[in-house]
């Protein structure tokens, strides 16, 4: 980060963002993203989810220069990545998904050489401070072949921050990860995130982009299905499932006075409510209302995967993005 660069409001800004992968010998084209605009605040612990294919690692890949994109402007720490490439790069630093280990170094080493490849100078560097931040300091001289998983990755993180970037770009960082060290490594995005690191994570875990951003995009066969700060996006959740099975079948769908009834197999059907504005009481009054006699009643609350099948797998008319 150059000092005389002034801090921009945003940490990434894209509009537009298309790339098509050119045909080969034995596929067509491929539309991976298809016009995505996406504003990441400076600041944030922004999420980026959806389902295997959306486009996220294409998107990632061409804000790290590894992949050309086919139309659209970026902006990484307002700098155009078509215009300032290298400055654009310097602001970020990725976390790939995968653990690289150099089994050769120890951890203060594996840090140093890092730096030395970034160019960072001897008196600029902060390898301990970098080692504390992730809590590997008693670690700091150890092999790294000597390291749990979860420590490889928290180097792999300190390794992603040598160069003293601004925008730090998880990809996938608890996959595979159980539950107690996914815990702890968000505890250390917390940190960095509170040292003035803007976070950028994809991950396929509703429950981590719940509990970690505070802004999360959706995105979904190439395109931002849904980008809305955290909370947002759970009020969108304040509603409940009655799942009534009759006792006798039905014809058809029963009319419910404003209530909308959804089939659901064996004879059964679901009417959704806003937790707000009814109750379960009043969906069982119209359902007697009705003519219908219950044999049996339970009740759901969704969660975040509802919201995030609703919004990607909403369409039927769509192929399902997984199968290429
Ligand atoms: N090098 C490539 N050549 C051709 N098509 C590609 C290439 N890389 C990705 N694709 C296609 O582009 C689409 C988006 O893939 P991408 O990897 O960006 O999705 P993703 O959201 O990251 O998925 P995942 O979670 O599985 O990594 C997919 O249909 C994929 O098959």
């Amino acid at each position: 980060m150059t000092q005389t660069d002034a801090l921009p409001d945003d940490a990434i800004a894209i509009r537009g963002l298309r790339k098509t992968y050119a045909a080969s010998k034995k596929a067509a084209p491929k539309t991976a993203l298809d016009g995505v605009d996406l504003t990441i605040p400076r600041g944030s612990i922004f999420g980026l989810l959806g389902p295997n294919g959306a486009g996220k690692s294409t998107l990632i890949n061409i804000l790290a220069g590894v992949v050309n994109k086919s139309e659209g402007e970026v902006l990484i720490w307002g700098r155009d990545i078509d215009k300032r490439p290298r400055d654009a790069r310097a602001a970020l630093g990725v976390v790939p998904q995968e653990i690289t280990a150099d089994v050769f170094f120890t951890p203060r080493e594996a840090l140093e050489v890092q730096a030395g490849f970034y160019g960072v100078p001897a008196n600029a560097r902060r390898s301990d401070e970098l080692l504390a931040a992730v809590g590997l300091s008693d670690k700091a001289d150890a092999y790294v072949r000597a390291l749990s998983g979860g420590m490889k990755r928290r180097l792999m993180v300190a390794k992603a921050l040598v160069h003293n970037p601004p925008i730090l770009i998880l990809d996938e960082p608890t996959a595979g990860v159980d539950v107690e060290l996914r815990r702890q490594l968000w505890a250390y995005v917390r940190r960095i995130n509170a040292l003035g690191v803007t976070i950028l994570l994809t991950t396929h875990y509703l429950e981590e982009a719940q509990e970690l951003c505070d802004s999360i995009a959706i995105m979904n066969r190439g395109r931002v299905v849904a980008c809305e700060p955290t909370p947002q996006l759970l009020r969108r959740l304040d509603t409940r499932n009655v799942v009534v099975t009759p006792e006798h079948p039905l014809d058809g769908l029963p009319d419910l006075n404003g209530f909308e009834a959804l089939a659901r197999p064996n004879g059964a059907f679901a009417v959704t409510y806003r937790k707000g504005q009814s109750s379960v009481e009043q969906v069982l009054a119209a359902v007697r209302a009705a003519g219908v006699t219950i044999a049996d009643i339970t009740t759901e609350d969704p969660d975040l995967e509802d919201v995030f099948l609703a919004l990607t797998y909403g369409d039927a008319d769509q192929a399902d993005p997984t199968k290429d």
